[in-house]
């Protein structure tokens, strides 16, 4: 294969990131923008020892499953990497994900359940933090161009709340007006180097900050009166004084200019105070549902002792308390800590006990007490657990470990180890945190082996007699994926029926018509093709 060669070429795979794969000489090409099936000219544009890298020219069969990306900025940006896949095709390009990952790395098979969609995948994110840099004489914000300094311009981003899109950009607008300039990272000349903004989606309440290069800011009473005054919904103004020259956002110090310091958002029955330094998940509806997963998985009971590790302001330690005797969470972050204790104290939650300490270190105080705990939740950052953590939490010994992560690929990693002694993932759930991205959510249950209650729960888990086909797609899939490529919909009869005419076995009793002789109509042949077509395309067939 050389540099410059023009190919066609059938895409058949994604990388975890989202570009088509495929295959020429042997070689994997990776091509940006290039979905599954669609054939397409292609230029090499890097040739490497193990893959090459390609751009897609021409397309000549394309997708059922494209659809137009929404933002013009798509192609540039590089914040949204699906937003040319449907729904159904991102949900299965985040299953597969899943259970890719957990197989390769995790040496683990166990069926990973349809990751759960948001309904409408956009407008979500409430963190937004923009760069703020000059042109012609201008402030601009936006988003820095991939692998480079340069900031490309950007009011509108389809997947941040919207009153950011609106509050953004009259903020550069004031700051332009009261003489503030950007802060030059090569120069270093300057003031202004992000706006962010936080937003609790329940309560209608948003935090603004400003973060700043020099501990001054021009006429900050005049701004803060000119921004309340428009965005009511701004509870808090904060200055964030950040003097480093690297890439961290946040600096150390922070002036209040308004306000509490602190917003307030709403999960599920639950308030919460969010402080400028404490992590809050960025899409409050989904992590409901990833919150309740989490609960279903955990099958808490009166008596139990948990410990919920990495905890930020306690929203699973909350959420989990009523169910239980006791919750300990820990959390390294003094501010969420801090947010974490009056969040108790505010939702008259007495049951919680949290600490501001490494979780390694919190683990290993804990068994050395030699406390009891029953169920451990760890909700770590990106780059998962560590060793110390590890260890103490297999010294520790808890019946069940609900594992839920943002990485899917450290996930795996301390799943192996944890595979390796004595525990086995009984459910993986993947949650459309991030819809429009290539990143998913996992929440992953694993179970003590050899123990009285890991028999019991296995014997009593309806998933034991899935057949390996029918566990392929689900019922509403295969729905979705006939309704999109041929615009009718076929009923779950429908697919019974064919699954029969395949060969397909079903669950005893499955979708089975509810008296032996009850007669059925037939699935006309135009559906039954349809429907073996998504069998093809789901390769149960
Ligand atoms: C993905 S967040 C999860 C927070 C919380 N469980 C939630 O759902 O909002 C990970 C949290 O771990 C905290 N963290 C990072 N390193 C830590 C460590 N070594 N020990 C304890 N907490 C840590 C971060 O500050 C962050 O709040």
């Amino acid at each position: 294969m050389q540099k410059n060669e023009y190919i066609k070429a059938k895409c058949v795979d994604y990388t975890h990131d989202g570009l088509g794969i495929v295959k020429h000489e042997g070689l994997p090409v990776f091509v940006k923008n290039m979905l599954i099936d669609e054939v397409g000219k292609v230029k090499i544009i890097k040739v490497l020892k193990r893959y090459a890298v390609g751009r897609l020219i021409e397309l000549e069969q394309s997708s059922p499953f494209r659809q137009e990306a929404r933002c013009p900025l798509f192609k540039q940006c590089g914040g949204c990497h699906l937003q040319h896949l449907s729904p159904l095709a991102q949900q299965q390009f985040k299953t597969k994900r899943v259970q890719d990952t957990l197989a390769k790395i995790g040496h683990c098979d166990t069926q990973v359940e349809p990751c759960l969609m948001m309904q409408e995948g956009w407008f979500y994110r409430n963190k937004v933090q923009v760069p703020v840099g000059e042109r012609n004489g201008h402030l601009i914000t936006g988003f820095y161009k991939q692998h480079s300094n340069d900031i490309v311009a950007m009011d509108q981003c389809f997947i941040q709340n919207e009153l950011s899109n609106q509050l953004i950009p009259y903020t550069r607008k004031l700051l332009e007006e009261v003489g503030e300039k950007p802060f030059d990272k090569v120069t270093h000349q300057g003031n202004i180097k992000h706006i962010l903004v936080k937003y609790g989606y329940y309560t209608n309440q948003a935090m603004l900050v400003l973060i700043t290069y020099q501990r001054s800011l021009c006429q900050k009473d005049y701004l803060v009166q000119q921004l309340k005054k428009r965005f009511p919904q701004l509870q808090t103004i904060i200055q964030n004084y950040n003097p480093r020259h690297d890439n961290v956002i946040l600096g150390e110090e922070e002036m209040i200019l308004d306000g509490k310091g602190y917003i307030e958002d709403r999960l599920l029955g639950h308030t919460y105070r969010i402080s400028l330094k404490s992590f809050y998940q960025i899409n409050p509806q989904q992590v409901e549902v990833l919150y309740q997963k989490a609960i279903e998985f955990a099958q808490l009971k009166p008596t139990d002792i948990v410990i919920d590790a990495y905890c930020g302001i306690g929203t699973i330690s909350l959420s989990l308390a009523q169910y239980v005797k006791k919750v300990y969470g820990v959390e390294i972050v003094e501010q969420a800590i801090e947010d974490a204790k009056d969040n108790a104290k505010r939702n008259g939650v007495d049951n919680i006990e949290f600490y501001c300490q490494d979780a390694g270190e919190f683990m290993v105080s804990f068994a050395k007490s030699h406390q009891h705990v029953d169920v451990v939740v760890v909700d770590p950052p990106r780059k998962g657990c560590s060793t110390l953590f590890l260890n103490q939490l297999l010294t520790l010994s808890p019946d069940k470990i609900v594992y839920i992560s943002c990485d899917v690929a450290t996930q795996a990693r301390d799943i192996d180890i944890l595979q390796q002694h004595d525990y086995h993932v009984k459910k993986c759930q993947p949650v459309d945190m991030f819809p429009q991205s290539f990143h998913i959510e996992t929440v992953v249950l694993l179970s003590k082996l050899k123990t009285k209650k890991h028999i019991d729960i296995e014997l009593h888990t309806d998933e034991l007699d899935l057949t390996s086909s029918e566990s392929k797609a689900t019922y509403q899939e295969i729905k979705q994926y006939v309704l999109d490529k041929y615009g009718f919909k076929v009923s779950t009869l429908n697919i019974a029926q064919t699954k029969q005419e395949c060969g397909i076995k079903e669950r005893d009793n499955y979708n089975k018509p509810k008296m032996e002789n009850s007669k059925q109509p037939n699935c006309p042949k135009e559906k039954e093709d349809a429907i073996k077509d998504a069998f093809r395309y789901f390769q149960m067939i």
